[in-house]
């Protein structure tokens, strides 16, 4: 049993080791906690140096970060879920809840965390999830099969690229997609990314723009005959210019994330269920008109 005077000096060790890595000692602290919450102890240490030394994210040091009610395993290679995605589809999921049965085509899945909230959270979804690395469709048919026993077979994921046509005659009535949407200029700005994405992160999981949105919209939005879409956005311009592409049998408005800031685009068809229109409604804070 070691000291209490040797636990403590142990505890600031570990402490600063983290620091550089965190904005404050209460962030340090917190990351402690987990550190020491889900690895044995001889891993500790070397965790610790790994996030404070080399700025590893903490999600891949662990293995793992909460997605809703889902634990999503994580690993270099494929993005960690965020905050911003999740608190999207905690609303899409309220939209849903007790309508009929529907598909949704959850394109640029990564880990598969949007396919597996949807799929945890209703019991009347079925999700196709698509994305074009392979690290990404074995990272998420892990995730399916972990979580096997709740989301039941309503999950099945495939190698598709986005700048591809929809292959076959596949129909969904939802598509959504968190797709890499950050311009390259943005990316190359040290200010602008945390050093941890940049150094961690994959390329292909971030960089994108205006030619992703064309992709969405002309290879499975439209193809795909879907009624409702809801895409990830990082710039009102991405969604403006989605608009740009849909005729006016489609309602298209911009929702903000709590920060305030522009985080998604959401289209619908004018002739949806009026009780689906009406909550969707309630998630979008601004009409995009067609501009001319
Ligand atoms: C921003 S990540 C989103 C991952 C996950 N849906 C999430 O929210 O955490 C974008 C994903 O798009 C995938 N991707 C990039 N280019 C693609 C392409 N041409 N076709 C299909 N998927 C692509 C990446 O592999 C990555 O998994």
């Amino acid at each position: 049993m070691p000291r209490p005077g040797a636990v403590a000096k142990y505890q600031r060790f570990l402490l600063k080791k983290l620091l550089p890595a965190c904005n404050t000692l209460q962030q340090a602290r917190r990351e402690l906690f987990w550190i020491q919450k889900e690895l044995p102890s001889e891993q500790w240490k070397q965790a610790c140096i790994q996030r404070g030394r080399h700025l590893m994210p903490l999600q891949y040091i662990l293995g793992n970060q909460p997605f809703g009610s889902v634990n999503i395993k994580c690993r270099p290679g494929v993005l960690i879920p965020r905050n911003d995605t999740e608190e999207w589809c905690s609303e899409l999921v309220d939209v849903f809840r007790g309508s009929d049965t529907f598909s949704v085509l959850d394109m640029c899945t990564g880990s598969g965390c949007i396919a597996l909230y949807l799929a945890t959270e209703l019991s009347n979804v079925t999700v196709l999830g698509g994305d074009i690395s392979q690290d990404c469709i074995s990272l998420a048919n892990e995730n399916i099969d972990v979580n096997k026993d709740i989301i039941k077979g309503k999950i099945k994921v495939d190698s598709m690229d986005l700048f591809q046509p929809l292959a076959g005659d596949k129909k969904f009535d939802v598509v959504v997609s968190n797709p890499p949407y950050i311009p390259t200029h943005e990316l190359e700005k040290q200010e602008e990314v945390e050093k941890s994405v940049r150094l961690y992160e994959p390329r292909l999981a971030l960089e994108g723009d205006l030619p992703v949105f064309k992709a969405m919209v002309t290879y499975y939005i439209i193809p795909s005959q879907c009624k409702v879409f809801i895409l990830e956005i990082g710039s009102r311009e991405q969604g403006q210019y989605t608009r740009s592409l849909l005729d006016e049998s489609w309602v298209v408005g911009l929702r903000l994330d709590s920060a305030f800031r522009p985080r998604n685009v959401i289209g619908f068809r004018t002739d949806i269920e009026s009780s689906i229109k009406r909550k969707l409604m309630t998630t979008i804070i601004e009409l995009f008109k067609k501009q001319r």
